[in-house]
């Protein structure tokens, strides 16, 4: 039934596989992996067994070695935890797991609830434990579109993907890429900030890992705990800046799991190989100390020493614990650390700060393409940005640096096209001192402006873009003024979730006659005005990291470089169809998103080579065809 490393099994024994797997070290060659084993009595060692296998390449987006996989189910014991003689004691000791009957029905990973065929329920000790019916996977997603419309509050649908996930993962991933432009808003913004919020009360089964402060010193131990060993992506918060609603502390939990599940669901790494993080520090909103029903550490934020010590000594940790290649996306980080954490590891990880870079990479792809319901180049344009966080100044470095490319003009001249507005006013070069430093090269030369609109009226921007997480803040005076200047003003409201948006939909079509070309952060139903049809494209960085990190991963890249930021926009953009332009789009429609992450995944992946930074050799020829031979696929496999 499977080989490994020459020998072939076809019910063989579990002890004769154990002993297979131990002398031949812990490595499988592709494209064979075993993925669970079934023994005929449920005991280790004794009676037949068949095994499970798993093609590794169409299974995961890692290379083509890997390790043998390590599930503890069957209900009867930790079957083999040995070490096996190999040099390298690093590498976790595989164990070889028993999978069957009510345990496997209870296992997300192999379950496949009614869709377990005869001959399955057969083999593997399910007569009786479900209905007679046999239904196709097909069915099922069906099905459980069904029993989720039927909520209507947004929260209760989330909870039932969150519970479905817990249960059946590969039906998960299914509803969730067959249904994607449904589901997102459920699984991610604006759904998944409100069950941040009420993460506590909705808290059910631990999703990803919870470092906290009490773990200091205990991490890589801690990492151990995780039950799976090949990790390709962790994406880590420390609550602070959770959406544009504040900080959640360790309730922003939320935000990992959903970034991952878009890892895999977008971007088609393996859920297996995705990692969520939470580093609990405390949290200084004082609505969650007061909770009782509040989840993480009961105080306020560590700082400085305290704060730093802990996340180094996390990320010496993953490191240590899952190599140099692993991708480590910092999310919802507060700008006063995302920015210094970025810099600092930036040299010696893997490491991507979606809110920055990501965020960026989506927002020029946006540009790139509304060039061409506007005209001109991007340096002919004029940008002015509400918020300058994070979002703000990471988009307008990328735009600054394009521009630049573009033109030859150095980069410290393009930078004057764009300007900022923050919570003090217009950033000015008098307000220099006072600036935190990833404000400073946007502070030119203008008198003091307090407010927007007057800094709209006074630049004159061809472009204004919402980065602030302070809702309704375009107002209809703002949008407006941008409306007399230009005859197709381009708005992006980018904050999130939509109780944080700048302005909605309707407001930017209506204020400006129909004639803005607008996007958002979170998503609005296409919008009615002088009896045409107004969809507006939802500008996220779900377009870019599934793709991004996709592109790191299959070409085993081992830092990231603004010139993969570009690319990504550029593949992003060359995505956006004339049937899109013609509709006022300027973003593809997510219904295609597997197929753009793949592109930018090329385009990521060819960049890392020329520059140097890939450790996957050779260079696959078809770079698109590799990335989407290596997309994760959510179909049943068959339990023979
Ligand atoms: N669409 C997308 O893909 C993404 C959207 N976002 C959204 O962007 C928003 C901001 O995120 P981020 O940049 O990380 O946050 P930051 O906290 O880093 O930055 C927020 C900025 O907005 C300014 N600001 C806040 N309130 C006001 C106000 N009323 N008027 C003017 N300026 C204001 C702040 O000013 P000051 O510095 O003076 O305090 C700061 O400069 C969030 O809502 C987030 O959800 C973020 C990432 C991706
Ligand atoms: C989308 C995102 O990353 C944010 O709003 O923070
Ligand atoms: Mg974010």
């Amino acid at each position: 039934m499977f080989s490994l490393n020459g020998t072939s099994f076809t019910n063989n024994s579990l002890s004769g596989v154990s002993r297979c797997l131990t002398q031949s070290s812990r490595r499988v060659s592709a494209p064979m992996v075993v993925v669970a084993a079934v023994s005929s009595n449920g005991k280790p060692g004794d009676g037949s067994v068949s095994v499970l296998v798993e093609n590794a390449l169409t299974e995961s987006a890692a290379p083509v070695e890997m390790e043998v996989k390590s599930t503890v189910t069957g209900g009867v014991q930790d079957v083999y935890g040995e070490d096996s003689a190999t040099e390298d004691q690093s590498i976790t000791p595989w164990t070889l797991s028993v999978a069957s009957g009510f345990s496997l029905l209870r296992n997300p990973h192999y379950n496949k609830g009614l869709a377990f065929s005869e001959r399955e329920r057969d083999a593997h000790y399910l007569r009786g434990l479900l209905p007679p019916v046999v239904i196709s996977h097909d069915l099922q997603v069906k099905k459980m579109m069904n029993s989720i419309r039927k909520y209507d509050v947004p929260l209760q649908r989330y909870m039932a993907m969150m519970d479905l996930q817990e249960m059946n993962e590969r039906l998960f991933y299914k509803l969730l890429i067959d249904n994607v432009e449904e589901l997102l808003p459920i699984v991610y913004t604006p759904t998944v900030g409100e069950a941040c919020q009420k993460y506590g009360s909705i808290f059910r089964r631990p999703q990803g890992l919870f470092i906290s402060l009490k773990e200091k010193g205990k991490i890589h131990e801690v990492l151990k705990n995780w039950p799976e060993k090949k990790i390709q992506v962790i994406v880590v918060t420390d609550g602070e800046r959770i959406l544009g609603l504040g900080d959640l502390g360790c309730q922003g939990m939320g935000i990992p799991v959903g970034k991952l599940s878009l890892y895999t669901a977008l971007g088609g790494i393996r859920p297996s190989a995705c990692l969520p993080v939470t580093i609990d520090v405390g949290t200084n909103n004082e609505n969650l100390l007061n909770d009782e029903f509040y989840i993480g550490l009961r105080q306020r934020r560590a700082t400085g020493q305290e704060y730093a010590e802990l996340l180094d000594e996390f990320m010496y940790a993953v490191k240590q614990n899952y190599g140099e290649k692993v991708l480590i996306q910092f999310e919802d980080f507060a700008n006063h650390n995302a920015f210094d954490l970025l810099a600092k590891y930036g040299t010696s990880h893997l490491v991507f700060n979606d809110d920055i870079q990501g965020t960026a990479s989506v927002v020029l792809a946006g540009l790139m393409a509304a060039l061409n319901l506007v005209g001109g180049s991007l340096s002919e344009h004029t940008f002015l940005f509400l918020g300058a966080g994070e979002a703000g100044t990471g988009i307008a470095e990328l735009i600054a640096l394009e521009m630049s490319k573009q033109t030859g003009i150095p980069l410290e001249e393009t930078r004057k096209k764009i300007w900022m507005v923050d919570s003090k006013g217009l950033i000015v070069k008098s307000r220099m001192e006072m600036l935190q430093h990833f404000k400073r090269p946007w502070a030119h030369d203008h008198e003091p402006v307090q407010e927007l609109v007057n800094a709209v009226k006074s630049i004159k921007p061809t472009v204004l873009i919402g980065s602030s997480g302070a809702g309704r803040t375009f107002t209809k005076e703002v949008v407006q003024a941008m409306a007399t200047f230009n005859e197709k003003p381009i708005i992006f409201a980018l904050s999130n979730p939509t109780s944080q948006s700048e302005c909605t939909a309707e407001e930017a079509y209506s204020w400006s006659e129909g004639r803005a070309i607008f996007a958002s952060g979170s998503p609005f139903a296409p919008v009615e005005y002088n009896g045409k049809v107004y969809a507006s494209g939802q500008a996220n960085n779900a377009y870019i990291f599934p793709g991004f990190g996709l592109g790191l991963i299959i070409s085993g890249a081992i830092r990231v470089h603004d010139d993969m930021l570009l690319v990504a926009s550029e593949a992003l953009a060359e995505q956006v169809s004339q049937e899109n332009f013609e509709k006022g789009l300027i973003y593809p429609p997510f219904s295609n998103i597997r197929k753009i992450s793949a592109h930018i995944a090329a385009k990521v992946a060819a960049k890392a080579y020329e520059l140097g930074l890939a450790t996957r050799l050779p260079q696959p020829k078809d770079l698109v065809a590799y990335a989407e031979s290596c997309m994760y696929s959510p179909a049943y496999r068959s339990y023979r």
